[in-house]
């Protein structure tokens, strides 16, 4: 990554990006929000302005990289920045945190970001604009689609096969070979040990909470 990037997004995901960055030492040009006002400061980073300050720039000067979060039943926000910018000509960087561990033989397509304490291990392949949140684990010859979402601390076994934006939640575990269909949401905590069609929510067992004096 030798040109200066832009981040698009000042929220909580832009936040650890930014932190990455700096450790990685690739230039912040500024960050892109229209609820923050231009010249403003947002974690240290300058403010350029809404979607249109990203016109001073033309798609060779800059990397773009994704700040928008992602989360079950948002409004897909991440998803068409991505596809907006793409279409222009601008490239998404991807990033790779320093304290992550990816083997060589894994593929990770356009603006993938692998957050600290990831493993993804030998043959996994990860499609364009997904995020492996930190302390997750991507196991062998896993297949991820695109915009995905794997949340910290959630483990994908060997094999496994997910489409294109699947939520998979904090700490949920995917046994090997298993496939999860897209638009599916598997819930925090979830263990997932059959097949997922399409369009489906894996709701975990709830947590039972009670007074400590029931005992
Ligand atoms: C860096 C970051 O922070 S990245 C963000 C990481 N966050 C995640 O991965 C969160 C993933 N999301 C979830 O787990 C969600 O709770 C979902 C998608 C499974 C369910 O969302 P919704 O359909 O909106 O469920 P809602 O919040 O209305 O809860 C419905 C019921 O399911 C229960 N429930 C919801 N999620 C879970 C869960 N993960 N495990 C167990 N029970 C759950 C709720 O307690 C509630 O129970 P109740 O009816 O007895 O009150």
């Amino acid at each position: 990554m030798s040109r200066p990037v832009v981040l698009l997004g000042g929220g909580g995901h832009a936040r650890v990006l930014a932190s990455m960055l700096r450790r990685l030492e690739v230039e912040i040009l500024g960050v892109v929000d229209p609820r923050f006002p231009v010249g403003s400061d947002c974690f240290g980073v300058s403010v350029l302005g809404d979607d249109s300050a990203l016109c001073a720039y033309s798609p060779k000067q800059v990397g773009l990289i994704n700040g928008i979060g992602s989360l079950p039943g948002d409004s897909g926000v991440r998803e068409r920045l991505f596809c907006r910018y793409s279409e222009k000509g601008y490239r998404f960087d991807s990033v790779i945190d320093p304290q992550a561990f990816v083997a060589a033989e894994a593929e990770l397509m356009q603006g993938v970001q692998v957050m600290a304490g990831v493993i993804i291990q030998t043959g996994a392949k990860i499609a364009s604009n997904c995020i492996v949140n930190s302390g997750a684990i991507v196991e062998h010859d896993c297949r991820i689609g695109r915009h995905v979402h794997i949340a910290p601390g959630a483990v994908l076994s060997g094999g496994v096969e997910v489409g294109d934006n699947v939520h998979i939640g904090s700490g949920a575990v995917v046994i090997q070979n298993i496939r999860i269909g897209s638009g599916s949401i598997v819930g925090a905590g979830g263990i997932v040990t059959r097949d997922v069609g399409d369009g489906r929510v894996v709701y975990p067992a709830r947590s039972h909470i009670q007074d400590r004096q029931q005992g």
